[in-house]
């Protein structure tokens, strides 16, 4: 079983996306935690009762624009979210992992963001793989898909570990501060060494 990490906008989900291409099955962090608190649920309960009721839409569901820009400026407030989502998070990804069990499954994935900073996912996996940039690249992709200044987008940045302290612990790197094709090329070079899905689906997609 393989974890996969990186840093905020370093190329997570662009990896994830041709893991999943070549018939990896893949745990995704970033899903599960917006499943949790989903309109209704009661992971969306605890954050209204915690954070105020105008964190709620009209539609009912989660402001998370507005939520992300309070606790992505304010780290106290971002351990309260934790509080509330690192154990649902856990909970459905440890029923998923349970699942996959029960059918034998090989080539399991999970993806998360703060995979090395909620310390329970490492004792998991029998590996990571981290998709590291530059700081300045991945300060540059975060401002330009976010639509965030310099500031805000460094700020996002200091609540995750610097991505320099998870390439060192990874098992494999992959390098995403050139183009896209490069990227897909260690991608697909990896996956011919594992045996653990096939490539030939992620070099048959067209690249942007
Ligand atoms: C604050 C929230 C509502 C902002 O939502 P938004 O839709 O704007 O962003 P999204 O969820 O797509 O996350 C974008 C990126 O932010 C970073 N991020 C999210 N949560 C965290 C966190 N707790 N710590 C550090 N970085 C985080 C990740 O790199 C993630 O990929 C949302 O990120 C959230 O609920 N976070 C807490 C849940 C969590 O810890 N998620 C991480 C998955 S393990
Ligand atoms: N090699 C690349 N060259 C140019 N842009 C890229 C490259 N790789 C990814 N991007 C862009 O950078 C942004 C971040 O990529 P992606 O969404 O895959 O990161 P992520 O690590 O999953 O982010 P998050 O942790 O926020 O979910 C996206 O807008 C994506 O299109």
């Amino acid at each position: 079983m393989w974890g996969l990490t990186g840093g905020i906008a370093t190329g997570k989900s662009t990896v994830s996306h041709w893991l999943s291409l070549a018939g990896l099955k893949i745990i995704d962090a970033d899903v599960i935690a917006r499943q949790v608190v989903a309109p209704g649920t009661p992971g969306l309960q605890q954050i209204c009762a915690t954070f105020g009721e105008n964190f709620r839409r009209a539609d009912g569901s989660l402001d998370r624009k507005k939520l992300g820009q309070l606790v992505f400026s304010r780290p106290e407030e971002l351990r309260r979210l934790e509080a509330i989502t690192t154990p649902l998070i856990q909970a459905e990804i440890q029923r998923q992992l349970a699942l996959y069990r029960t059918q034998n499954a090989t080539g399991i994935v999970i993806d998360a963001p703060t995979f090395y900073e909620v310390g329970y996912l490492v004792d998991l996996v029998d590996h990571v793989m981290v998709v590291a940039t530059s700081a300045a690249i991945q300060r540059q992709r975060l401002m330009a898909r976010n639509g965030l200044s310099e500031a805000a987008a460094q700020a996002r940045m200091d609540q995750q570990w610097p991505i320099a302290k998870k390439v060192a612990l990874a098992d494999v790197v992959i390098d995403n501060a050139g183009t896209i094709a490069q990227t897909r090329q260690q991608v697909v070079e990896w996956l011919d060494t594992t045996n653990l899905g096939s490539s030939a689906a992620v070099l048959a997609e067209e690249l942007d």
